[in-house]
């Protein structure tokens, strides 16, 4: 025997106009004893099925009444132009509460409202109104009622018209139930079927009143039309009898309905749910036509149901127009050719490999100006650096890979490499050519004589004497500290002197001036006589090839034995010419002026058998002096003029510097517009500070000047680079000499780049063994905030040298901890730092006996403690030391003492021979015997060396 489920039997019920939930319906059966009926689920035999049915039936149908409806559900119906009758209704509903009548709505009520509804002349009556009966079919077409709320036309036509909806009009009255033209409540729209329910009022949430203002599911409430030939009965005065049950109210769930697919649906999207997907289609994947696309073919069960699946596939033309989005489209619904991206085979022809491209021969040149990194040249040739690295190791050279190397070790590497290196060269000859001698321009020019010899000697003495002029006057301490270049007009005809110090830290000075000379005079005390920086005079002016000329000075001092000079001096190959020598030895006195006319004859004779001449109409050429940095005048350079005139205007360069001369001085300081050779002159108008003794030379135009002062930067800069490692390395064997231990750091600022110079070689010579000199930065012109964060940055201090800071970097300084210390003499600047060095040193502790004392009694006292009366046997006992207390020779402590009287007085210390109370710091246990051995911590400075 077949069986019947419980939804099943629902449904045969539903066809019958009972609508019962399945839960109703579970209810129902479990009252009419259908125990084990559990669920929808559950099965009953097919004859318990057919009698449930039955009962059920009768019980909701007792006759067949086509106009009345059974079941639980209640119409709230709406109409027009019907004056609400009297309704026996729930109390005023304040809120959306869904208001049904009790009473069903009866057929022919609606019949009756179509009528009046055709009546109504409007053109767009408020389509909640529209409602006057619910047709037959209005459950089931309530159904297909669109879920999209305030749709105003209804997407879905009535099933019995198949046509799309036209415009929204109200039914007409004469219109069929059935063929009723579609309004926008179609389903409303139509009259009830004989013999079938009426369908349940619209939900409130439920649009299915189509226009009906979405969003007041509740508005018809108010106006809920009632049956009047019935008398109403309120639900809930119902009460369920075992049979039937009685439905009080039904919640009002808004439901969301599923769309069902037709062609509208991409207008209004589907909801979410399992059905919203739409309908799964297979695609299967074929190859395209020509073997480089894929073609998307739907193989779903159901194609031949859809309109387009049997259509023709989207030509490859097609699809080829068409956007990315529109071809997944039609790749989805129908077929379409897709072009797979990124799979081109690319035509490649039988045997062909790929070929390895050989550099041009000529293109194998690599220009190097004077170096090239490592890795610049494994760029330029394509290599492995770490390969050029192999091979200068090989080669017994270690680099980086920014290591510098100069042409040659690069032209060494490139030809392993098939490569050749062509030197570049900046070549300075264009810029400052070498320009063949014309002797019929060549004239007279002054000699250049360098004064030369030990400190204090008389040098500058001696020029001012032949200047008349009191330079050393001025000088600070009366030291000669940087070159002074005068031209002297004498009897004989201009003479350019040039002062150099004689302090040993000024050597490079001396050896400048002994390069750019002709002749040196050379300055010795008579009193004196040859003495160290004597001695390197003679070495610099031998070595630059110069004439020595000796000027035994001071003959006017008592002491003064000018023969023991000239006998000092044969030591160094200099025989007097008066001994038979070549070597002219003039006593002279500075002070008295005693032999200074035969001084200036001797060098006019001299000058006149060296031939000195120079072409005036060169592009000048020289050497610097000496340079410094002035506020207010910027870089000022002492330059001699060796060749050529040197003018106002010209381009010039020296060393990295260059510019146009703006301004020249004379050593009186008045302007000079033009320099002849063989004079000094003070230039203004260069970029920057020169070094003294490079050599300057006017060039072309001041774009040249820039160019062979860049070329050099440049060169200057390689240079740097390629000796970093160096100076790590030397910075290394710096600590090494001191020991590993203290570095004084010092910034150098000074007047003058000689002075700089030299002040930074003294300060070096300072190091020692245990304490390091590094000089961090040396410079020209007045201290500034950048010398002071240098040195904070080192923990060093700066040394000024006839300078001083700017405004406010004092202040810096001392927020920075830095410190400044400032000096004209160069011997008070070295006696300084070597302070300064020995400070670095941590002081030795040193202990100095003092004295000894036998512990005789020991009392103890309240609130004092332990006091060791004792009796001093050895020096004192000071109230301040430290003591040791021993006993049986062993120490047993180590302290200080805390208190010290003799009697009953503090005392500060008891000498030998006397008694008294010691109390020792921290220790109580003194005995009778101990011996006190008192002493005092010395702090000591360690030496320097
Ligand atoms: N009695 C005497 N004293 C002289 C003579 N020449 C120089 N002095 C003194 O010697 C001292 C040093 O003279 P300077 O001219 O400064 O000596 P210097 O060689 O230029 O010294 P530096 O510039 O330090 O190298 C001064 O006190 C002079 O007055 C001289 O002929 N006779």
């Amino acid at each position: 025997m077949s069986k019947k489920r419980v939804h099943e039997l629902a449904k045969q019920l539903k066809e019958q106009g009972i609508e019962l939930s399945n839960q109703e319906l579970v209810d129902k059966l479990h009252a009419l004893g259908y125990h084990e009926v559990k669920s929808h689920s559950s099965s009953l035999e097919d004859d318990q099925a057919h009698a449930a049915y039955e009962k059920i039936v009768a019980e909701r149908k007792p006759k067949p009444a086509p106009v009345r409806a059974t079941g639980p559900g209640f119409v709230v119906r709406k109409r027009a132009h019907v004056e609400p009758p009297t309704v026996i209704s729930p109390p005023p509903a304040p809120e959306p509460q869904p208001v049904y009548e009790a009473e069903p709505a009866p057929a022919d009520l609606a019949a009756e409202a179509a009528p009046a509804e055709a009546g109504a002349p409007e053109p767009a009556p408020a389509p909640s109104v529209e409602q006057p009966a619910a047709p037959a079919e209005a459950p089931a077409l309530a159904a297909q009622a669109p879920a999209s709320p305030g749709a105003p036309a209804a997407p879905a036509a009535p099933a019995t018209t198949g046509e799309p909806a036209p415009a929204p009009v109200s039914a007409p009255a004469t219109a069929a139930p059935v063929t009723a033209p579609t309004a926008p409540v179609p389903a409303a729209a139509q009259p009830p079927r004989p013999g079938m329910p009426l369908p349940s009022a619209p939900r409130p949430g439920a649009p299915a009143a189509g226009p009906a203002r979405p969003g007041a599911p509740m508005a018809a409430a108010p106006h809920a039309p009632t049956a009047p030939a019935q008398p109403a009965v309120d639900p809930r005065t119902l009460r369920p009898t075992s049979t039937q049950a009685v439905v009080i109210s039904r919640p009002t769930v808004p439901v969301r309905r599923v769309t069902p697919p037709t062609t509208s649906r991409s207008a209004y999207p589907a909801a979410p749910g399992p059905r919203a997907l739409g309908p799964v289609r297979e695609l299967k994947v074929v190859p395209g036509s020509l073997g480089r696309e894929r073609e998307f073919i739907d193989v779903s069960r159901d194609k031949n149901k859809r309109g387009r699946s049997t259509g023709r596939p989207v030509s490859e033309e097609a699809a080829k127009n068409l956007s990315g989005k529109e071809l997944l489209q039609a790749a989805i619904s129908d077929r379409a050719y897709i072009p797979i991206r990124g799979k081109k085979k690319k035509p490649t022809k039988k045997g062909a490999k790929t070929q390895i491209t050989e550099k041009a021969e000529h293109k194998k040149v690599i220009r190097v100006e004077e170096s090239i990194s490592v890795s610049e040249l494994s760029q330029a040739m394509g290599v492995k650096a770490s390969d050029l690295i192999r091979k200068l190791m090989q080669a017994g050279k270690m680099a980086t890979i920014n290591a510098q190397i100069d042409a040659d070790t690069a032209a060494f590497l490139a030809t392993d490499f098939g490569y050749t290196v062509e030197k570049k060269g900046f070549e300075v000859e264009e810029f400052i050519p070498e320009v063949a001698e014309d002797e019929s321009k060549l004239v007279l020019r002054p000699p250049v004589v360098t004064v030369m010899g030990h400190v204090d000697h008389g040098k500058t003495s001696l020029l001012d004497a032949i200047r008349q002029a009191d330079v050393a006057a001025g000088e600070a301490g009366g030291i000669t500290q940087h070159i002074g270049a005068y031209n002297v007009q004498t009897q004989h005809g201009p003479i350019t002197f040039l002062d150099t110090p004689g302090h040993e830290a000024f050597t490079a000075m001396r050896q400048r001036g002994a390069q750019v000379t002709d002749l040196v005079v050379l300055v010795v005390a008579a009193d004196d006589g040859v003495m160290p920086q004597t001695v390197e005079s003679i070495k610099a002016a031998k070595a630059a090839g110069v004439t020595i000329l000796v000027a035994i000075n001071k003959i006017d001092k008592p002491g003064a034995t000018p023969e023991r000079v000239m006998q000092q001096l044969t030591e160094y190959e200099l025989v007097a010419e008066q001994w038979g020598g070549t070597t002219i030895m003039l006593p002279v006195s500075a002070r008295t002026k005693q032999g200074i006319p035969e001084l200036l004859e001797y060098i006019s004779l001299q000058s006149e058998v060296l031939e000195l001449k120079a072409n005036p109409e060169k592009l000048a050429a020289g050497r610097v002096i000496e340079a410094k940095l002035e506020k207010g005048r910027g870089p000022v350079a002492t330059v001699l003029v060796e060749e050529g005139t040197l003018r106002v205007g010209d381009a010039l360069v020296t060393g990295i510097h260059y510019g146009r001369v703006r301004a020249m001085m004379n050593e009186r300081g008045e302007h000079v517009n033009d320099v002849p050779p063989g004079y000094p002159v003070e230039v203004l108008g260069l970029s920057g500070v020169p070094v003294a003794g490079d050599e300057f030379n006017v060039v072309e135009d001041e774009k040249s000047a820039k160019e062979v002062a860049q070329h050099r930067a440049e060169k200057a800069r390689q240079k740097e680079l390629g000796s970093v490692k160096k100076a790590t390395l030397e910075d290394l064997f710096a600590k090494a000499k001191s020991g590993g231990g203290k570095v004084l750091n010092i910034v150098v600022k000074a007047d003058v780049q000689g002075s700089a110079e030299a002040v930074t070689q003294a300060l070096q010579k300072a190091a020692t063994k245990k304490v390091g000199v590094k000089v961090l930065d040396s410079g020209v012109g007045a201290i500034t905030e950048s010398d002071v964060l240098t040195a904070a940055a080192g923990n060093g201090i700066i040394v000024g040298f006839n300078t001083k800071p700017e405004t406010k970097v004092d202040n810096i300084a001392s927020q920075q901890g830095v410190k400044i210390l400032l000096f004209d003499i160069i011997y008070e600047a070295v006696d300084k730092i070597r302070e300064e060095m020995a400070a670095l040193l941590e002081p030795i502790i040193k202990e100095k006996p003092l004295g000894k004392a036998e512990v005789r009694q020991v009392f103890n006292i309240p609130r004092v403690g332990t006091i060791a009366g004792s009796a001093v046997t050895e020096g004192i006992v000071k109230r301040t030391g430290h003591v040791r207390v021993l006993r049986d020779r062993k120490v047993v402590f180590n302290g200080k003492i805390g208190s010290l009287k003799r009697i009953k007085d503090d005392v500060r210390e008891v000498a030998q021979g006397f008694e008294c109370g010691i109390g020792v710091e921290n220790f109580s246990d003194v005995k009778p015997g101990d011996i006190l051995e008192v002493y005092e911590l010395e702090e000591i400075r360690q030496s320097l060396d």
